[in-house]
């Protein structure tokens, strides 16, 4: 029998060109493959083997593909638009979108900026002749852009950048956008215009920075361009598809369109005989292979970002960027994140420490506490989704490790699991920050407003009085490090890391002495140990009940003992412990 089990690294599929940047921080815990130019089928051959996805625009992850994907957590595109990933899909199946929503939006819109100036100067016509050896100094003569107006369409992120490059060049700057803030527009001295129809007569240039969503989809057509100044020039750096390509084709035909700079089409790369293909080839088009995205900055950018999001997706934590998630502002994520840790660890401690192997929780009704600091979060979905995973990590390899914010509440459902979130920010009962407590309900009381002190145990069934059905943990954060403070009935304080044995006692002299000795025996190291007492306090999440009302004498001296142990000991240890060593009852969990 094998010593060791070797548990492989997770493996990341990288199916287009990315930054090595991004890949040297997988590579130290994570096989990294790179493989470009795979054809749909050789992907969904291969996908099964891995755990994350890193793509760019080019990859088109279907629901076919997501479905084939039998361990897939992640699928990072390292950019910003997601439209080549079936996001939906992706979140029914429990898989994360992250993306790197600015890393290259300085690119964008220098490009934006490069495009222009290029159509205004003539650059790429008059650089071909020069090449073809000819000296055609009046065919190019160009415009200026100083003084010109610029109007924007999407004042989001890339639509910004390019106002105040604008505006450095000395050019007037108009934009719509329904959600644009009128503070940020004026902040870049951007003038707000309510509609498209009424800002198009007035521009010379118009450049379009919105996604590809349903209201944007051919929002420039026939209509649009006729309103359009004769010889104005347009510019599509966002997403094909924005503009009609046909209409488009037929204003430069009749020259009511001066020029068009062109990163973006409806096929990539563009089939032949489609519209694309033939703005391309158009002789007042000037067009790049959708390279907004491509310098070495940008690229690096995107690649760590993306690449930090899987990282921290396959260690089970929060990623920056989840597209198909709420949306977690930075500073919540810096102090949610120990919060998120010690959350998981409450659920699988309670799941190791009160459930038998039996493959399902005793209980299934829960308070999760917040008090303190803690509750004055208001998203806490990624809360409960660390409860969610690691109440179930233990019992289920199909649903524990799958658990995320995307689909927490699902598997939660499919589990009959009930989590009653409640915030109390008075800290008066405790001498922490924060703390979070997991109550665990009794089958016979399902809702958290069953009233203080109502029976809870069926009237003619044994009297064990109330307190020692609690199951209750209790924990806080010491920076970023998790620390239990409460297990059932006992005051603690233990890092919940590593293989501990907790042993339920009588706290009588030399019990420390015997426990220890017969581990010796069995060549089993102690790496700390620790002693809690009963709790004289009432546990968080209990209302009003008089904590030592049922304890005997017995009760208030029993005792856990927690030791950090070097490996998962075997049942004859624990038998020993409880016939030599007159413990209670022991038990070992992994954290
Ligand atoms: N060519 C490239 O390589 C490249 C690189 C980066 C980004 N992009 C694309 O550029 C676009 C903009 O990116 P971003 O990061 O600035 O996005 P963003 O989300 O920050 O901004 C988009 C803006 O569009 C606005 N908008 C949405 N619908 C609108 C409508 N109907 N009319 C007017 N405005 C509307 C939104 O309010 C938002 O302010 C995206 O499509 C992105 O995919 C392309
Ligand atoms: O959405 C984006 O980030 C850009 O379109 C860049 O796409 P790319 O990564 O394929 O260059």
């Amino acid at each position: 029998m094998p010593l060791l089990t070797h548990i492989a690294p997770p493996k990341v599929l990288a199916s287009e060109k990315l930054s090595p940047d991004g890949l040297a921080l997988l590579r130290s815990g994570v096989e990294v493959h790179e493989k470009k130019g795979l054809s749909h089928e050789e992907l969904l051959t291969i996908i099964p083997e891995y755990e994350a996805l890193l793509v760019r625009s080019e990859t088109k992850v279907t629901a076919s593909l997501l479905q084939a994907a039998k361990r897939l957590k992640v699928v990072a595109r390292a950019g910003v638009g997601v439209d080549n990933i079936d996001v939906e899909a992706a979140t029914k199946l429990g898989i994360v979108v992250v993306n790197s929503p600015s890393g290259n939006i300085g690119a964008a819109a220098e490009h934006t900026i490069a495009l222009m100036m290029s159509m205004a100067r003539n650059i790429p016509e008059a650089c071909k002749s020069l090449k073809d050896a000819k000296w055609e100094r009046s065919k190019f003569v160009g415009v200026e852009v100083k003084g010109r107006t610029l109007g924007i369409i999407g004042l989001g992120k890339v639509g910004l950048i390019v106002a105040r490059s604008a505006k450095g060049l000395g050019m007037n700057v108009v934009a719509v956008d329904p959600y644009a803030s009128q503070a940020v527009a004026s902040s870049a001295s951007v003038t707000l215009i309510p509609s498209l129809s009424e800002m198009l007569p007035k521009v010379d240039f118009l450049t379009i920075h919105t996604p590809l969503i349903a209201s944007t989809k051919g929002m420039i057509s026939t209509n649009e361009l006729s309103k359009m100044k004769p010889g104005a020039r347009i510019l599509n750096v966002a997403r094909g598809g924005t503009i009609d390509e046909v209409a488009l084709l037929a204003a430069l035909e009749s020259g009511h369109i001066a020029g068009a700079a062109i990163d973006v089409f409806t096929s990539e790369p563009p089939t032949e005989g489609s519209s694309a293909a033939k703005l391309i080839a158009h002789p007042k088009v000037v067009a790049t292979p959708h390279l907004g995205a491509s310098t070495v900055e940008a690229q690096e950018n995107v690649s760590i970002d993306v690449c930090e999001q899987v990282l921290h997706v396959l260690q089970g934590s929060l990623p920056r960027s989840a597209v198909n998630a709420p949306l977690i502002l930075p500073e919540e994520y810096v102090k949610l994140q120990p919060f998120v840790q010690l959350i998981e660890k409450l659920g699988s401690l309670y799941t190791q420490h009160y459930t038998s192997t039996s493959g399902s929780l005793n209980r299934n009704t829960f308070d999760l506490v917040y008090q303190g600091e803690i509750a004055g979060l208001n998203n806490t979905k990624p809360l409960f989704a660390a409860l969610i995973k690691g109440l179930t990590m233990p019992i289920s390899s199909s649903a524990g490790p799958n658990v995320n914010i995307v689909n927490a509440e699902l598997i939660a459902k499919e589990r009959g699991i009930v989590v009653n979130e409640r915030h109390s920010r008075d800290p008066s009962s405790h001498s922490y920050s924060s703390l979070v407590t997991l109550v665990a309900r009794p089958p016979s009381r399902t809702s958290s407003r069953a009233p203080p002190g109502a029976a809870t145990q069926p009237s003619n069934g044994p009297q064990v009085p109330q307190l020692r059905q609690q199951q209750v943990i209790s924990g806080t954060c010491s920076g970023s490090q998790p620390l239990i403070t409460r297990l059932d009935r006992f005051e603690t304080s233990f890092i919940p890391e590593g293989t501990l044995l907790i042993c339920h006692n009588y706290d009588s002299p030399g019990k420390i002495g015997v426990v220890g000795s017969i581990l010796g025996r069995k060549k089993v190291n102690i790496n700390f140990m620790g002693v809690a007492p009963v709790s004289n306090k009432l546990p968080e999440g209990e209302d009003g009940e008089d904590v030592n009302a049922d304890k005997d004498a017995d009760s208030l001296n029993e005792a856990l003992m927690i030791l950090g142990i070097d490996r998962v000991v075997d049942p004859d240890v624990l038998d020993a412990l409880v016939g030599e060593g007159g413990v209670l009852s022991g038990r070992v969990v992994t954290l």
